[in-house]
């Protein structure tokens, strides 16, 4: 029955296509890239198992310039961009015109359900318009002492265990898992004022949920998989809900996830909404009790529903914790290859404690932190060279004419400044290349270098929110949460830089950068592990 069902799509899609390319008027056959391996899969295969996120994209950049042309499945073109004034224009200058695919659609509704990161167009703005209260800088101020808490947590945790740990291989740390740990228990008690309990105990249902469902669910998909997700686009919208229940890998994984975190959304939101109109809900200032105050006090018309606030607390769950740890985890393993920058982070934290302690303060201020000049030079830099989101993808909803900042030389010769497409053209934006771009960072971008951010940097296209990166995308869709985000490093960081030196472990493991869904860490012939980094770390001052 199934595999009728499946030939029926495929016969149905393949129809649609043939159909689709005779009536398309602007090709993007004049942009250069790579021989397509395969009619049927294009890429997608090779791609599903880069051994290094982003060697692809380098490689291409340097072959064919900052636009080039990649094969998905059913010989299918897709505009890749680096170029920094092409990614404006997609992604400020555009409005909604360039929206999500149906793919990263439907993916995002089974992770998180009808959140603000499937939304598009007005309901975007609608859910946009709600939640930015919770963002605002005074808001983020006072989320200090819970990421301070979740910090020292985790250090008093570490000084515990290495307590009975002499040897320096029982030094060796998973710093990714007890990141995720930390950064759970932050996003849980900032957005719902409830303890997760992730560092207490790493079994609790909430980190269950979440442990390795990325790698579970996107790491080396099947052949299968590729092009029954290629297919998505053929199939109408009340259709393509029935993929939530199918017995697949991810679709079985994420169903599991989300019954949990659903739960426990809802059980949060009614017990805020009834504190809310009991007056009780005034002094809250968990992201949830600002949602629910400011959703009541919307016109009914532009309200979210229910079902969207549920949605919106597995984003923010979801958004809010793995992301900031990875992304502090390769800052971490590039500090424990990067001595010298270690120890100057270190020096750099040790005399603004200095002036916190002489006037009399207990702990950093939000200016303590941004006067960590070098810190903020580092996380900068890592950001920049570990973009954990290492591609976006998205699909022109009209004809356009898609300009380049430095042209590229087409199939024929000729050197082509902009390029015109047509609706439907799928375009991946590649945040990794134009991360590493040399005409915007230096002839060093391929160097990890804090130094260059320690320089101001002018003239540059304005594409991102966070030092003109594109780590946390931009314009009206950029990362919510990217200063939340950054104040959680710092303190995270200032906490324990202070209390720990990490080194590479002796054995050396080689550390791969994989594709799943984020950018993950895994080491070479360790993988049915899972995601990890481990790092050796010892108390500053040495062991007791
Ligand atoms: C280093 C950490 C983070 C990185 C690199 C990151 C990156 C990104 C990127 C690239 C997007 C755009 C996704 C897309 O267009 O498909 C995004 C969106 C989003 N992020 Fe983050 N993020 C981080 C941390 C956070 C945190 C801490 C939160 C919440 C507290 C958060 C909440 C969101 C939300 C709600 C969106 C959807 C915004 C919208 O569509 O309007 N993120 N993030």
């Amino acid at each position: 029955m199934d595999r009728v069902l499946v030939a029926y799509v495929l016969f149905a899609a393949l129809a649609v296509i043939v159909t689709h390319r005779y009536v398309k008027h602007r090709s993007i056959q004049h942009i250069r890239g790579p021989p397509s391996p395969s009619w049927l899969y294009g890429h997608s295969v090779s791609q599903s198992l880069d051994a290094q996120v982003g060697d692809a994209d380098f490689a291409r950049i340097k072959e064919y310039g900052t636009a080039w042309r990649v094969k998905g499945c059913l010989g299918q073109d897709i505009l890749y961009l680096a170029d920094a004034k092409a990614l404006q224009h997609v992604f400020h200058k555009s409005g909604y015109h360039y929206p999500k695919p149906v793919e990263s659609r439907q993916l995002t509704r089974q992770i998180t359900g009808e959140g603000i990161l499937r939304a598009e167009g007005p309901e975007h703005a609608r859910h946009r318009k709600i939640m930015n209260p919770a963002f605002t800088a005074a808001q983020l101020r006072s989320f200090i002492p819970v990421f301070r808490r979740s910090a020292v947590k985790l250090s008093e945790k570490w000084k515990d265990a290495l307590k009975s740990k002499l040897s320096d291989s029982e030094r060796v740390v998973n710093v990714l898992s007890w990141l995720a740990r930390t950064t759970l228990d932050v996003i849980g008690e900032s957005a719902f004022d409830y303890d997760c309990g992730a560092l207490d105990d790493a079994e609790n249902e909430v980190m269950a949920a979440y442990h390795n469902m990325f790698t579970d669910s996107f790491l080396f998909p099947s052949k299968v998989t590729m092009l029954f997700r290629y297919m998505w686009k053929f199939i109408p919208g009340p259709i393509l809900r029935f993929v939530d229940y199918l017995p697949t890998r991810e679709s079985t994984r994420f169903r599991r996830t989300l019954k949990v975190i659903n739960r426990l959304a809802e059980d949060l939101i009614a017990e805020k909404t009834q504190a809310c109109l009991a007056g009780k809900a005034e002094n809250k200032r968990d992201i949830l009790s600002i949602l629910v105050k400011a959703n009541a006090s919307e016109d009914p018309r532009t309200r979210l529903a229910n079902h969207e606030m549920v949605a919106q607390m597995s984003t923010f769950l979801l958004a809010g914790h793995e992301t900031t740890a990875s992304s502090v985890t390769w800052l971490l393993w590039e500090l424990a290859k990067h001595q010298e920058w270690q120890s100057k982070l270190r020096e750099e934290i040790s005399c603004i404690r200095d002036r916190v302690t002489a006037r009399g303060d207990a702990d950093f201020s939000v200016a303590d932190y941004d006067a960590m000049s070098h810190m903020v030079a580092t996380m900068k830099e890592s950001l920049r060279f570990h973009p954990i989101v290492h591609t976006l993808v998205r699909v022109a909803e009209r004809d356009d004419i898609i300009p380049l900042s430095k042209p590229v030389v087409s199939a024929t010769g000729e050197l082509v400044s902009e390029i015109p497409i047509s609706s439907g053209q799928y375009i991946s934006a590649s945040i990794c290349g134009y991360n590493r771009l040399e005409e915007v960072w230096g002839d060093d971008a391929n160097e990890f270098n804090p130094a260059r951010f320690l320089e101001s940097k002018e003239g540059q296209v304005t594409v991102g929110v966070f030092a003109n990166l594109m780590t946390f995308s931009g314009g009206l869709r950029g990362c919510i949460g990217w200063r939340f985000s950054i104040l959680e490093m710092q303190v995270i960081l200032a906490e324990l830089l202070e209390n720990f030196e990490f080194s590479i472990p002796d054995d050396k493991p080689e550390i791969q950068r994989l594709p799943a869904g984020l950018m993950v860490p895994m080491v070479k012939n360790k993988m049915q592990l899972g995601t990890q980094m481990p790092l050796k770390i010892t108390p500053v001052g040495g062991l007791e």
